[in-house]
């Protein structure tokens, strides 16, 4: 039968008419350990039968002659016929199947003891109730359980059209780019100091700041002495709930003011997605001196955008700036900084920009907030995300208490942070800082003239306009219509990670089953019963497993088809009625049993487990 999981197709046999057993695949199984004599098909008690079973396989050792392919040891075969389950022999081979007259209800099929299978009705749940209301409900309709959600549909016909190149694996897992970007922020996320030192109380690895551990610096150079307030970025990880954020930490400083807390509590409670969220705030002697620490979201993987746009570019040939780790942007220093920071900026990626500070520093004047350090080395770029940094530090660090008027001390630095965004905006055109510079300004502005549109020119020169009083609300027009561009852009990516999120979801759910599996088979003992995952529900648990993963092909290679493992996993899950064949390993039994049947036993023994676990 043909079947198609995920948008692939695979060509595998699920529907299996109990009296005529078609198999073109099997599970990896011995020829005859056991012949049908020695197998008491027509015991009751698969435990029973596990333990008559196993003396007399003992002297055989049939596998000292031939060694399995598998696993050394036998299954046993399970002998309890509850009623109204018909046994056949067929060329030596027995299998199991409902009368006719259990086939429509719902004691559909199984091999286990008749309580079992009664047991497992009363939960078998919506599923098995509409294979009794209609007998001749397709199985496909049944598949989906009622919610339908057992399936994963596909990816939606709008993001498949977004993808490269539709591969294989790319039908169950996200895509290598993405995996990769997320594992490569994990792995920063996970960074550790190696520990060598744990009688140095100002080891960043062992030290506790406040509530935060296993300080990690983020930065080479921890302290600046050049500037007015020395400082050091580290991650770090909070001791209440593991979560790691960003510590910065201001050196022997003492806050001029408790009214200044007003001004970190209104940071504290700005939220946006271009702003990273200031959290917490206090004060700390752990470094032997007496330190204000900042609370900040941290985001693995970021990048300044001094260090994305404005550092020498990989083909400046091996010339590196002797100056430029100390040089300031926008500074007298900035002279001296290396012009070749790479080519030119299309202009979709400046607008990009552009829109994502005007959005974050309305957020913050819309709050009665001022930047204050709207800078290249205070602006942070996680992805194609852009976000300011450190926020409140200058707010701290210059605040006046004995100023009469704050809101038009307010005022005033709102403009100059727009200021400082029209200088950042024609430093990022150029792809130079020097060319925010007095003397450079007019050549600067010719090559915007030149490279870009006028709207990037006039955007530009409008925040330069220091003379006339500007509102970040004046920019949104001047934007126009390549808000939509951007606007359709982050949809469509949000369209393509929901997508992605769908997949993942179906892998989490098709995980939780596995564990289960997992949990259950081949385990050595439970309440003192070797036997137990070998027998009772268990043992069709284990022949389920073999038919998943150890499926042959019939001249005897594995037969490795992801789709096979995803949809027998996903019915299991369903708990369809649909009837699967499943064959002892010594090739002699088959038992043809429901999902519905093998879900419950699956609940069932793994119940058993959660009772006995520690909780
Ligand atoms: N919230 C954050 N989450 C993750 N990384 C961050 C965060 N904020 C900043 N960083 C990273 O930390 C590093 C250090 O930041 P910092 O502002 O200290 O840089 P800097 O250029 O050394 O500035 P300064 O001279 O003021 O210390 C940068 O690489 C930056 O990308």
């Amino acid at each position: 039968m043909k079947t198609s999981v995920n948008g692939l197709t695979s060509t595998s046999n699920m529907n299996i008419a109990p009296a005529a057993p078609i198999t073109p695949l099997k599970t990896n199984g011995r020829s005859s350990l056991l012949s049908n004599e020695n197998s008491p098909t027509n015991q009751l008690d698969p435990q029973q039968s596990q333990q008559q079973q196993q003396p007399q396989q003992q002297p055989q050792q049939p596998h000292d002659k031939t060694p399995p392919r598998m696993t050394p040891h036998n299954s046993p075969i399970p002998t309890a016929i509850p009623p109204g389950v018909h046994q056949e022999n067929v060329g030596g081979t027995i299998y199991f199947y409902m009368t006719a007259n259990h086939t429509s209800g719902q004691t559909s099929c199984s091999v286990v003891n008749s309580e079992t299978v009664l047991n497992h009705h009363s939960s078998v749940n919506v599923v098995s109730g509409a294979v009794v209301t209609n007998n001749s409900t397709p199985t496909s309709m049944l598949y989906g359980g009622v919610g339908g959600h057992h399936v994963y549909p596909g990816p939606a016909s709008n993001v498949i059209s977004m993808q490269p190149k539709s591969q294989l694996s790319s039908a169950f897992f996200m895509p290598d780019d993405m995996r990769m970007e997320i594992q490569a922020r994990n792995e920063i996320a996970n960074l550790m100091l190696e520990a060598h030192d744990n009688t140095n109380p100002t080891n960043p690895a062992v030290m506790e700041v406040g509530n935060y551990h296993s300080l990690y610096p983020l930065e080479p150079q921890t302290i600046h002495p050049k500037l007015p307030c020395p400082s050091s970025t580290y991650k770090a990880t909070n001791s209440t709930t593991g979560i790691k954020y960003c510590l910065r930490r201001l050196h022997a400083f003492r806050l001029p003011s408790l009214k200044c807390m007003t001004l970190v509590d209104k940071w504290k409670q700005l939220q946006h997605s271009n702003v990273v969220q200031l959290r917490e705030v206090f004060t700390t002697k752990a470094f032997g001196d007496n330190s204000l620490i900042l609370i900040y979201d941290y985001h693995p993987g970021s990048q300044t955008l001094f260090s994305k746009y404005f550092t020498p570019s990989q083909d400046s040939n091996g010339y590196t700036d002797p100056f430029g780790g100390e040089a300031r942007p926008f500074s007298h220093k900035s002279n001296l900084q290396r012009t070749v920071n790479g080519p030119l900026l299309p202009e979709s990626t400046i607008w990009a920009i552009i829109m994502q500070l005007t959005a974050g520093l309305r957020a913050i004047h819309q709050a009665g907030l001022a930047c204050r350090q709207l800078d290249p080395t205070k602006i942070i770029v996680t992805g194609k995300r852009i976000r300011f940094s450190f926020l409140g530090i200058s707010d701290l660090v210059s605040f006046d208490p004995n100023h009469a008027n704050q809101l038009a001390v307010l005022h005033m630095h709102q403009q100059e942070d727009l200021t400082q965004l029209g200088k950042l905006v024609l430093a990022l055109a150029c792809r130079c800082l020097q060319s925010v510079q007095r003397d450079n300004f007019q050549t600067s502005i010719e090559l915007v003239s030149r490279q870009y549109s006028s709207d990037l020119r006039n955007f530009i020169l409008f925040l330069f306009n220091s003379a006339q009083r500007r509102s970040v609300t004046d920019l949104m027009p001047m934007i126009g219509a390549r808000f939509y561009t951007q606007l359709d852009a982050l949809q469509s990516q949000c369209d393509m990670q929901e997508d992605e999120l769908a997949k993942e979801t179906e892998n989490g759910r098709l995980y939780r089953i596995l564990i289960k599996l997992g949990c259950i088979n081949e385990r050595p003992d439970f309440n003192l019963d070797v036997t137990w995952s070998e027998t009772g529900d268990r043992y069709m648990l284990k022949l389920f497993r073999d038919y998943l993963f150890h499926s042959v092909t019939e001249d005897g290679r594995p037969w490795l088809d992801h789709a096979h493992i995803v949809q027998c996993l996903n019915k299991l899950d369903a708990g369809t009625m649909e009837k699967v064949q499943l064959m002892s390993r010594d090739e002699q039994s088959i038992l043809i049993v429901t999902y519905a049947e093998l879900k419950n036993c699956l609940e069932n023994a793994f119940s058993e487990l959660v009772a006995q676990a520690p909780s």
